[in-house]
C-alpha cells in the first residue's frame, strides 16, 4: 500500500477537510476527552447529521419519531461510528458543489451514500467490523476522488475526460501520470487522518482490484476488501446508464455468489438497499435515480433484442464439479447472457449428455473426479461429432505449458478462475462469433455442395443437348464424329476391323413434297428408331444431317460379307416397315453405302469418304440397295443378299 503524504497539502488548505467543529470532535474523542453530552451537543448543531442518526437508528424516514433522545441515538449507533458519520455527513454537506468543472460532486456523493448502504447491508455477514463502521467507511472509501478534484480542478477535469473516453484505462493510472499521485493514495492518507482503523484502511485502498491485495483468500482483510469491491460495484451499478447494465448485473452476480449470494438472495439484498437509497438521498438532498428492482433489470436484459437474439443460438454444456461454482455460471449464463444451459458434474457425465444435446459450446472445469477436462476435450474431439463443438476450459493454472497441453488436446480457449466477468463475456461472445461463421461456412458448403450437384445436372443436359439430334432425339453429327474417332484409334491400335454404313432415305423430297415436311420429319424418327433398334451391342451410329445416318460398326465386321449382310437386313426392315401417319400407310426405302478399314486408309474421314462413295454408287445403282466400297472398288451387295434368310 502507498499512502500519499498529504502533510503539505493539508497545511496548505487545499485538502477538503471536515469543518472544525468535526476535527474537534476527532481530536477530542482521540484523547478520550469527550463526554456524552460534548457529543449531544455536537449532532444537535448539526440538523443534517441528526438526521441521519435518526436514519440509522430507525432505517426508515418515516420512523425517525421513534427515537426517544438523542443519547440513546449515539449509544445505540455506536460513539466511533458517531465519530465517522460525523466526518463523512459534514464533508458531505461542505462539498455538494467545487470548482472542477468535469467533477459531478451531487453523483459523487450518491454513489458514496449506496456504497455505505451497501457495505452495511453486506457488513452483516461478517463479524469484522460493525455495520455502523462499514456505512461511514463505504461513505468514505472514495474520498480521495473529491480531494483530488478539489486540489486539482483543471487538471482532474481533463483526467476525467480522457477516462470517460477509454474507461479501459484506470482512473489510478491516468491520475498518476498526470499528478503522480492517485484517489486511492490520498483516500488512505486521509482515513488514517480521520482515525479510521488500518484494517479498513487497507482494504478501502484494494477495493477496486481485490486480487492486487495479495491477502490470502481466507483472511479478514481480503473479505473487507471482497465486500468494499461488491458495494462499489452496486454503487456503479446504481449510477450507471441502461445500456452498462448487463454487464454490471452479470458481474455483481458472480461477485455476490462468491460471497454465498445467489441469484435470488442477491436481487433481496440489491432492492432492500436500493430502497435505504432513496429514503437517504431524500433526506441528504441528493439526486437518486429510480432504479427498477434487480430481477426487472435481469428480466429486461434477457428480453433485450441483443440478447434475445444470442440466446436461442447456444447450447451450452457445463461441466463443473464444484456445486456453488456451477450454479453461480449456470446462473449467469442463462439469466444475464440468456442461454441455454446443461450442467454435468464430470467428464464422463458431460460426454454422454453431449451426445445427447450436441452442444455449441462446452464450458468445462480442468479438475474433476472420473474424467477431467482434458480427457473430455480429447474425447470430445475424437468424435466425430464433437470436432466443431467450441470448448472453453476453466481453469486455475496459469502455466504456459499447462495451458500449451489444453489447446493441444484441442480447447478453443481458456478462462481463469476465478471468474471474471468481463473476460468470460468476451471469451463467450469470440465463441458466439465462432459459432456464426461456423453456421454459415456449414451453409455455404450446403450451397456450393447443391450449386455443384446442379451445375452437374446442368453440364450433363447440356452434353447430352450439344450431342443429340432434336428431331429424332438420336446421337448427332457431332457425338457420330466423336464415336467414329474413339472407334477408329481402338481397332487402329488393336489391329481389329473396323466398318462403316452411311444409309440416305431415297426421294425423301418427294416425301416431303407430297405429305408435308411434318410428315417427312414422322419418317426421319421412324427410320432413327429402326437403326437404333437394329444396332449390335459395340455399335453407335448418328444422323449426320438431313436425310442421311451414320452406322459404325465393331463387332461382327470381320468382313465385307458380314457387314454388307448385316446393312441389308437393316434395308430390308425398312422396306419392310409400313409407317402410319395421320392414318396414311407410307412405304419407303434406304439406300446404303459401306466401307471397311483397309490397310491403305490413314484416317477416319478416308473410312467415310469410302462409304460416301458406295452410297453414290447405291443411289446410282437404282437406290433400295447396298454398296461395298472395297480394294479402291464398288461392289453391289446383291450377290450376298441372297444368302440372307
Ligand atoms: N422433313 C424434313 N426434311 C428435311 C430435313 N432435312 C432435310 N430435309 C429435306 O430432305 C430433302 C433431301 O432431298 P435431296 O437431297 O434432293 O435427296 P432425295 O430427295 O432424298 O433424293 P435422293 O437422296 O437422291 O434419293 C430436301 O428436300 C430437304 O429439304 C428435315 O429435318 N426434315
Amino acid at each position: 500500500m502507498k499512502i500519499a503524504d498529504i502533510t503539505q497539502l493539508k497545511t496548505s488548505g487545499f485538502l477538503p477537510q471536515p469543518p472544525e467543529v468535526a476535527l474537534t470532535l476527532l481530536a477530542s474523542s482521540r484523547e478520550n476527552e469527550m463526554t456524552l453530552s460534548d457529543i449531544g451537543r455536537f449532532i444537535q448543531a448539526n440538523p443534517t447529521l441528526s438526521r441521519c442518526l435518526g436514519q440509522r437508528m430507525n432505517k426508515t424516514p418515516t420512523h425517525s419519531h421513534d427515537i426517544t433522545s438523542l443519547s440513546e441515538a449515539i449509544f445505540r449507533v455506536d460513539l466511533t461510528a458517531v465519530k465517522q458519520l460525523a466526518i463523512g455527513i459534514s464533508l458531505l454537506e461542505q462539498y455538494q458543489h467545487g470548482s472542477c468543472k468535469g467533477f459531478d460532486y451531487p453523483s459523487f456523493w450518491s454513489h458514496a451514500l449506496l456504497m455505505a448502504l451497501a457495505m452495511e447491508a453486506l457488513g452483516k455477514t461478517t463479524r469484522i467490523c460493525t455495520p455502523d463502521e462499514l456505512f461511514a467507511c463505504g461513505l468514505l472509501a472514495r474520498i480521495g476522488c473529491l480531494a483530488l478534484a478539489t486540489i486539482y480542478p483543471d487538471a482532474y477535469t481533463d483526467i476525467l475526460a480522457t477516462h470517460k473516453q477509454d474507461p479501459s484505462i484506470s482512473l489510478s493510472l491516468l491520475e498518476q501520470q498526470r499528478l503522480q499521485i492517485d484517489h486511492n493514495q490520498l483516500t488512505a492518507a486521509m482515513l488514517i487522518d480521520f482515525d479510521i482503523p488500518m484494517i479498513l484502511v487497507e482494504s478501502i485502498y484494494y477495493h477496486e482490484a481485490p486480487m492486487e491485495s495479495g491477502f490470502s483468500e481466507e483472511s479478514h482483510p481480503f473479505q473487507l476488501v471482497r465486500l468494499f469491491h461488491l458495494a462499489k460495484q452496486v454503487a456503479d451499478l446504481g449510477l450507471s446508464s441502461e445500456s452498462e447494465r448487463t454487464e454490471r448485473i452479470s458481474e455483481l452476480l458472480l461477485l455476490g455468489g462468491n460471497i454465498g449470494l445467489d441469484s435470488e438472495s442477491f436481487g433481496d439484498f440489491f432492492d432492500q438497499v436500493n430502497v435505504e437509497w432513496q429514503s437517504w438521498g431524500k433526506i441528504l438532498n441528493l439526486p437518486i435515480p429510480a432504479l427498477p428492482s434487480f430481477h426487472k433489470m435481469m428480466g429486461m436484459l434477457v428480453t433485450s433484442p441483443d440478447n434475445a437474439a444470442d440466446a436461442s443460438a447456444l447450447r451450452v454444456l457445463l461441466v463443473e464439479d464444484e456445486p456453488s461454482s456451477r450454479m453461480l455460471a449456470e446462473s449467469v449464463l442463462t439469466k444475464i447472457l440468456g442461454h441455454t444451459v446443461f450442467s454435468a458434474n464430470d467428464g464422463k457425465q458431460a460426454f454422454s449428455l453431449a451426445m445427447e444435446i450436441m452442444p455449441h459450446i462446452v464450458i468445462t472445469d480442468w479438475l474433476m473426479p472420473t474424467m477431467d477436462g482434458l480427457e473430455l476435450t480429447k474425447a470430445l474431439r475424437a468424435a466425430d461429432w464433437g470436432k466443431n463443438v467450441y470448448i472453453i476450459m476453466l481453469t486455475s493454472f496459469e502455466d504456459d505449458e499447462q495451458i500449451a497441453e489444453a489447446f493441444e488436446a484441442g480447447v478453443n480457449d481458456y478462462v481463469t478462475k476465478p471468474i471474471d466477468i468481463r473476460a468470460f463475456r468476451a471469451r463467450l461472445r469470440a465463441a458466439w462469433h465462432y459459432r456464426k461463421l461456423q453456421e454459415s461456412w456449414e451453409r455455404d458448403r450446403a450451397h456450393l455442395k447443391r450449386f455443384a450437384a446442379e451445375l452437374a445436372v446442368t453440364n450433363r443436359k447440356l452434353r447430352h443437348a450439344a450431342l443429340t439430334d432434336t428431331l429424332t432425339e438420336i446421337p448427332n453429327r457431332r457425338a457420330g464424329m466423336e464415336a467414329l474417332a474413339g472407334a477408329w484409334n481402338t481397332a487402329s491400335r488393336a489391329g481389329l476391323p473396323i466398318a462403316v454404313m452411311l444409309v440416305d432415305i431415297d426421294f425423301f423430297k418427294k416425301i416431303n413434297d407430297t405429305y408435308g415436311h411434318a410428315v417427312g420429319d414422322k419418317i426421319l424418327k421412324e427410320v432413327a428408331i429402326s437403326i437404333r433398334d437394329n444396332t449390335r451391342k459395340g455399335d453407335t451410329f448418328c444422323r449426320m444431317g438431313g436425310e442421311e445416318f451414320l452406322m459404325v460398326c465393331q463387332n461382327g465386321s470381320k468382313d465385307a460379307q458380314s457387314v454388307c449382310l448385316f446393312a441389308e437386313r437393316l434395308r430390308r426392315h425398312i422396306k419392310m416397315k409400313t409407317i402410319v401417319v395421320n392414318e396414311t400407310p407410307i412405304r419407303i426405302t434406304i439406300s446404303i453405302g459401306v466401307a471397311i478399314k483397309e490397310a491403305s486408309m490413314t484416317s477416319d474421314d478416308q473410312l467415310v469418304n469410302a462409304a460416301d462413295k458406295a452410297l453414290y454408287a447405291a443411289k446410282n445403282g437404282g437406290r433400295d440397295r447396298v454398296c461395298l466400297f472395297l480394294d479402291n472398288q464398288l461392289v453391289d451387295c446383291d450377290k450376298w443378299s441372297a444368302t440372307l434368310s
